[in-house]
C-alpha cells in the first residue's frame, strides 16, 4: 500500500492579539493592562484549518511572517522536515538567548511550537483523532492544575487598568482586588480555589523581601492545612544564602521550591542543603542544559512548556529524559487563552506520569478566542477536549476584537519594567535582589 502525501499548507495567517491582564507583580516588574498573544492559523489545500497560540512579540511575529514562504506548499505531516527548514533559516537558540526575565525570549522554540501545534491540529482533523492520541495516547481523562497566586495591585487590567468594576462578584471581584500582604494572598487563594476547585497552590514570589513572602506561605499553610501542596517561585531573585535560609524554614510546608536562585551552579548548591525538591523553568530551560543539570544536580523537577521547549513532541522527549535521569516533570505557564490551554491539556494527558498539578494563568484572563467560551475547571482539572485535533475552534469575531485591542494598546512585547515604573518611579529590574 502506498501512502498519499498529506494535506499541504496553502495559507498562513498570523494575528497578534492583546488580552486583558490585571496588574500582577513579579520579579521583572508588573504586568501591563494587556498580555500579548499571537494566534496562528494554517489552512491546507483542502481547506482544513489548524490553529495555535504563542506568547506575543513583534519580532517573533515578523519571523513567523518570514517563515510563511518556507512553509507554504509543505505537507503538514512532515514536521521533522518543517523543523529542519526553520532551523536552517532561524538557527537553533542558545540558552543565553533566553534572557534573564521569567519568560523566554528565544525565536525558534516559539516559531516551531506555533507551526507544530497548528499542523497537529490539522493532522488530528484529517485522522479524526485528538492531539493526545498523536502524542502516543491518553494516560488520563482530566489534567489537574494548581492555583497560581500573584501579588497584585488593585485593578482589573484592560481599559480599567488600576480601576475596578464595582459590579463584579465572586472570582471576578477577587481577581481585581489588591493582594499585597499575607492575608490578602490567603483571600485570593480562597476565592480562586472556591471558583476553580484547585487542590494545590503556587505563589509567584520575587516581589517583596523574602520574609514577607515566606510569611505568606505560612499563612497559606495555616489556612489550607497540610493536604494542599504549596509552592513558591521567587524567579531566581534570591542569593544562595537567602535561598538556603528561607528554604530550610519552609521545608515542613513546601511541595517544591521553584527557582529560588539563579543559574544551575547556584541551584545545585541550594539543592544540596535542602530536603525540599527544587523545580525550575529558569536554570534548565533547553535540551542543551540537560547534560550539566544531570552532572551537577541543579534541580529535581523541570517545568516543561511547549511554547519554550519547541513544541508538544519535544515536550514528550523532555518527559522521557526526565524519567531517565530521575527528574520530575511539571508545567510552566504564562498569561494565555484557550488555544494554549487546549494544547497544554493534550500534552498533560499524554505524559506518562503526572506527579504535580500543572501551572496555568488562565484564571487571570477573562477574554477568550475559542467558540463556546472559556474552559471549565472541575476540582481544579480540565477534561481533555474530545474533538479531533486540539478540539477547539477559533471564534473569529473574538479574534478580530482582540486584534483591535492589540492595535489600540500600542504594546509590542512583554516588558514589565516600564509598567512597574508607573507605580514605583525609577524601579529597575535586578537579576538578583535579596
Ligand atoms: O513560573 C514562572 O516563572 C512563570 O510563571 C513566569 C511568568 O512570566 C510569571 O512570572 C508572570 O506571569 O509574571
Ligand atoms: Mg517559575
Amino acid at each position: 500500500m502506498h501512502y498519499k502525501s498529506g494535506p499541504r499548507i496553502k495559507e498562513i495567517t498570523i494575528t497578534p492579539i492583546a488580552v486583558v491582564d490585571p496588574p500582577l507583580l513579579n520579579a521583572a516588574g508588573l504586568h501591563a493592562p494587556y498580555a500579548l498573544r499571537t494566534i496562528m492559523e494554517v489552512i491546507t489545500d483542502d481547506n482544513i484549518s489548524g490553529i495555535s497560540e504563542i506568547p506575543g512579540n513583534k519580532d517573533i511575529d515578523a519571523a513567523l511572517e518570514e517563515a510563511k514562504a518556507l512553509l507554504i506548499g509543505r505537507d503538514v505531516f512532515q514536521l521533522n522536515e518543517i523543523r529542519h527548514v526553520l532551523v536552517e533559516r532561524f538557527g537553533t537558540d542558545t540558552s543565553a538567548q533566553r534572557g534573564e526575565t521569567p519568560w523566554d525570549q528565544r525565536k525558534l522554540v516559539h516559531i516551531f511550537s506555533a507551526v507544530e501545534v497548528a499542523c497537529m491540529d490539522i493532522i488530528g482533523k484529517v485522522t479524526g483523532r485528538p492531539i493526545v492520541d498523536l502524542l502516543g495516547g491518553k494516560m488520563r481523562d482530566r489534567v489537574p492544575f494548581s492555583a497560581y497566586l500573584f501579588y497584585k495591585y488593585e485593578g482589573a487590567g484592560g481599559e480599567l487598568a488600576f480601576d475596578i468594576d464595582p459590579n463584579a462578584t465572586g472570582w471576578a471581584a477577587a481577581r481585581q482586588a489588591s493582594a499585597l500582604n499575607p492575608s490578602e494572598i490567603v483571600a485570593q487563594a480562597q476565592a480562586m480555589c472556591k471558583e476553580f476547585g484547585f487542590q494545590s497552590i503556587k505563589l509567584k514570589g520575587g516581589v517583596f523581601e523574602p520574609r514577607q513572602e515566606v510569611d505568606a506561605m505560612f499563612a497559606l499553610y495555616e489556612a489550607f492545612g497540610p493536604n494542599v501542596p504549596l509552592r513558591v517561585d521567587p524567579n531566581a531573585l534570591w542569593t544562595v544564602e537567602t535561598a538556603i535560609k528561607y528554604g530550610k524554614e519552609m521545608e515542613p510546608i513546601l511541595e517544591y521550591l521553584e527557582d529560588p536562585t539563579r543559574g544551575q551552579e547556584n541551584m545545585a548548591k541550594v539543592r544540596k542543603a535542602l530536603k525540599t525538591p527544587l523545580a525550575t523553568n529558569m536554570c534548565t530551560t533547553s535540551f542543551e542544559d540537560i547534560p550539566n543539570s544531570v552532572a551537577i544536580g541543579s534541580e529535581d523537577i523541570i517545568l516543561s512548556d511547549h511554547h519554550f521547549w519547541g513544541g508538544l513532541r519535544a515536550s514528550m522527549t523532555l518527559s522521557g529524559i526526565c524519567e531517565t535521569f530521575g527528574r520530575g516533570l511539571s508545567m510552566h505557564s504564562n498569561s494565555h487563552l484557550g488555544i494554549s490551554l487546549a494544547a497544554m491539556v493534550h500534552l498533560g494527558a499524554a505524559l506518562p506520569k503526572m506527579t504535580y498539578a500543572l501551572d496555568t494563568h488562565y484564571p487571570w484572563q477573562s477574554d477568550e478566542i475559542i467558540v463556546g467560551g472559556r474552559f471549565k475547571f472541575e476540582d481544579g482539572a480540565v477534561l481533555v477536549p474530545q474533538g479531533p485535533g486540539l478540539g477547539v475552534e477559533l471564534d473569529r469575531e473574538a479574534l478580530a476584537k482582540l486584534h483591535q485591542n492589540y492595535l489600540a494598546c500600542g504594546l509590542t512585547k512583554r516588558d514589565d519594567e516600564p509598567e512597574m515604573q508607573k507605580k514605583v518611579p525609577g524601579w529597575k529590574f535586578k537579576s538578583v535582589r535579596w
